[in-house]
């Protein structure tokens, strides 16, 4: 469903990715999970192409979209959900939803929305400045589903987010596979959390792939190891 291959990106001089190849097949929850500034936002910014890669070929279902502007990719079925969640604080929760509904042509928010996030039916009048974390991240992955991607991106999902939510949130993603043909892709840290969500976790340190498990086989110790360095 993803396919990346040899995707360089930079910031200016500074190589941050330098090669990277990797697929992600449909129906699959893949992990990312690698220490502060090894390279997961750069990778998921240049996914979803708010950053340029240099070099590099990113395919969504078989379509090269590696030229795209990020709203030509989400078109393509790609959706992002980012670091820090950064719903519109001054719109209400409908109004967060609705800006991602332009894109699916949809005119309602559909039922399935608010039966995978019922906490966002009461709140839909609130502005999403009042909401909490937990359930800010709720809009944001509610406001990338109404694009209906075939490919979704969270980065980081349960940063500065409690222990209690941080479940609801894992349990909402698998909630998410289960009824839609999707391909997830999240970074994280927390590797109580891929291990409850991910069918496959990579290690990434300084841009590259350093290991990779299926869940069945994760040998926790050595990730854990990758993560604490
Ligand atoms: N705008 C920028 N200009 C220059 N270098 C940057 C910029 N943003 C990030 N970097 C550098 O790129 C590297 C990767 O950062 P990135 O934010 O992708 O890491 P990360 O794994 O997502 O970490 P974090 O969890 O802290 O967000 C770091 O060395 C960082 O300093």
């Amino acid at each position: 469903m993803l396919s990346v291959s040899n995707l360089k990106v930079c910031y200016g001089q500074s190589e941050v990715i330098s090669d990277l190849t990797f697929n992600v097949p449909k129906n699959e929850t893949l992990a990312i999970m690698g220490r502060n500034g090894m390279g997961k936002t750069t990778l998921f910014k240049s996914l979803i192409g708010i950053l340029p890669s240099s070099e590099g070929v990113i395919e969504i279902d078989g379509v090269d979209v590696s030229t795209f502007e990020s709203y030509q990719r989400v078109e393509n079925g790609i959706a992002y959900v980012p670091q820090g969640r950064m719903i519109f604080p001054n719109l209400t929760v409908k109004e967060n939803i609705e800006t991602g509904m332009e894109v699916s042509k949809l005119k309602e928010i559909p039922d399935d929305i608010y039966a995978l996030f019922p906490v966002l039916r009461e709140m839909r009048h609130r502005k999403g400045g009042n909401l909490s974390g937990g359930q800010q991240q709720q809009l944001a992955i509610a406001r990338a589903l109404v694009t209906n991607p075939k490919v979704l991106l969270l980065d980081e999902p349960t940063e500065g987010i409690q222990p209690s939510i941080i479940k609801d949130i894992a349990r909402i993603l698998n909630e998410i596979k289960q009824l839609r043909d999707i391909t997830i892709i999240v970074s994280e840290q927390v590797l109580s959390f891929t291990m409850a969500i991910a069918d496959r976790i990579i290690v990434i340190d300084k841009g590259e792939f350093i290991h990779e498990d299926m869940r069945d086989q994760v040998d926790s110790d050595q990730i854990k190891k990758y993560l604490s360095v």
